[in-house]
């Protein structure tokens, strides 16, 4: 048993409703400080194996209990959260390094809405019956079997959640693989199944490496979904890794979105909104990391964006004043100054930070903005996932839709115009997942989610959820059978 702010937190992994230790294990460092938190098991194929035969296991009875005892359950994972905020906040911090502000308000709270929106939407989740020549269709989701879940660092439980609660709403189990660098909130989520009351198997973590649990989970023959957030060249191996078994995926992936700011708009909106995109030290997928701005206002736009950056205050988020905190690790600290460093060898200049806080020291890197990117520049097409924005003008409604779709990305899009008629139009042309219009971040779990392009495949959310983790069938009635 490892404490984590006090928490109680079992390093083991969570198999057929106990815990499983390992032989080996790994250390979990904390970006605050970057002192070691616990010994991890470190899990392979037996492990993957012995959490697959019991998800497997566990299936048949879990896909036949109705759905109001289904969403009974999810409710009181909810509730068990609810209890938890705090706990979850203060372990979720030491372990990633995100706001403890945001853990508490929002994050937390949204983990336990991921459970009770999905278990509202199972209830609700039904289709208009209709007839061909007196023949009834009806269209029913069948739960699919054993779920292979693999979430990334950056919002661990929030981002888990989101896939375990519509696969267990929709009568499958699940095997969780959290991140290797945030693996704690997985276990204690564990606890709370368990207090809830969810039959043994029906959740499962294995904790362990990307390769090392995720290579043999995804090339299970007994795994029927899988449902991945994270970065692209992880989702290319796990496709390979599911191709032999045609085993369906939900991809998640990286982004590299624009914020495109007109003219005609209130510019200390589109400021706003562009500062907005150092939450969460920038590692954020839907980070509208590209502030393409038009010309004639480049210049009030900078000087607003660089007041309002100036304001915000980096340091140890424990601390709720606190609007910055550190990376996540050494190592993607140095890849973000990597891509920094090469932006500026080509020719771009830092109008705002553009290295580590030296001050601080640690894990923090200062809010970043680049200008002078040569065109075709990695910077500004490459996902960096750390505070570092690029800037770029246009002079054409036809040459911000051309710069905003021209990566491999399409994951989301912010526009910031005053004309609502402009922003139909580009709407329209933008390649993109999701398109935020004067506002970013607002989330509404009824509506698809996902990215074009290498941003990822398929969409969860809603209906589109159940499609996924569900066998949708349609049955046909002759007239005389009715
Ligand atoms: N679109 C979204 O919803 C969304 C949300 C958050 C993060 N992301 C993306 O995630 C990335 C950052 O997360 P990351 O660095 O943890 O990503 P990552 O791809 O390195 O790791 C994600 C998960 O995959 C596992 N993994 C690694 N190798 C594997 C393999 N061969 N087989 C199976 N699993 C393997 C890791 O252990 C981890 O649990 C960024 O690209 C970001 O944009 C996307
Ligand atoms: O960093 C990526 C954040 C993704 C957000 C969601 O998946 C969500 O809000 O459901």
């Amino acid at each position: 048993m490892a404490t984590v702010a006090g928490v109680a937190v079992e390093p083991g992994h969570w198999i057929g409703g106990e815990r499983v230790g390992a032989a080996d294990a790994f250390e979990d460092v904390s970006p605050i400080g970057e002192r070691p938190l616990a010994e991890i098991a470190r899990g392979g194929p037996d492990a993957v194996d012995a959490a697959v035969t019991a998800a497997r296991a566990a299936f048949p009875a879990w896909s036949r209990t109705s759905r109001e005892e289904r969403a009974r359950l999810l409710h009181a994972i909810a509730d068990g959260v609810d209890k938890r905020v705090e706990e979850l906040a203060q372990v979720e911090t030491a372990d990633n390094g995100a706001l403890i502000r945001s853990h508490r308000r929002g994050v937390m709270p949204r983990v336990a809405h991921n459970f009770r929106f999905f278990a509202d939407w199972l209830l609700k989740l039904g289709h208009e019956d209709f007839d061909t020549r007196g023949h009834a269709n009806h269209v029913s989701w069948d739960p699919a079997g054993v779920c292979a879940l693999i979430t990334p660092w950056n919002a661990p439980l929030m981002l888990a959640t989101w896939k375990i609660a519509p696969a267990l709403a929709a009568g499958n189990t699940v095997v969780l693989k959290p991140a290797e660098w945030t693996p704690l909130t997985a276990s204690l989520l564990a606890d709370i199944t368990a207090e809830a009351g969810l039959p043994d198997g029906v959740f499962n973590v294995v904790q362990g490496y990307g390769a090392e649990v995720g290579g043999p989970l995804t090339a299970h023959p007994d795994v029927k979904r899988i449902s991945f957030t994270g970065s692209v060249p992880t989702a290319k191996a796990i496709a390979a890794a599911a191709a032999p078994n045609l085993t369906p995926l939900s991809l998640e992936l990286g982004g590299k979105s624009p914020l495109l700011v007109f003219a005609d708009v209130d510019l200390d909106l589109a400021a706003d909104l562009a500062v907005e995109q150092y939450d969460n030290a920038g590692q954020v997928c839907l980070a509208a990391t590209r502030l393409l701005v038009e010309s004639s206002v480049v210049g009030e736009f900078t000087e607003r964006f660089l007041a309002k950056a100036a304001a915000l205050r980096q340091g140890d988020p424990r601390d709720e004043a606190t609007d910055i905190g550190p990376q996540i690790h050494r190592r993607h600290l140095e890849r973000i100054d990597g891509f920094v460093r090469r932006a500026k060898d080509a020719g771009a200049r830092a109008l705002l930070g553009g290295g580590p806080n030296e001050e601080l020291g640690g894990l923090y890197y200062r809010p970043t903005l680049l200008t002078g990117a040569p065109d075709g520049a990695e910077i500004l097409t490459e996902e960096v996932f750390g505070p570092v924005l690029t800037l770029q003008t246009f002079d054409s409604e036809e040459q911000a839709i051309a710069i905003a779709n021209g990566t491999r990305f399409g994951l989301a899009a912010t526009l910031a115009t005053g004309d609502p008629e402009r922003a139909r139009r580009v709407t329209a042309q933008l390649v993109a997942g999701t398109v935020w219009v004067n506002c970013f971040f607002v989330r509404d779990l009824r509506a698809p989610f996902g990215g074009a392009r290498e941003s990822g495949m398929g969409r969860e959310g809603g209906d589109w959820s159940f499609d996924f983790y569900c066998d949708v069938k349609n049955t046909v009635t002759a007239p005389w059978a009715r």
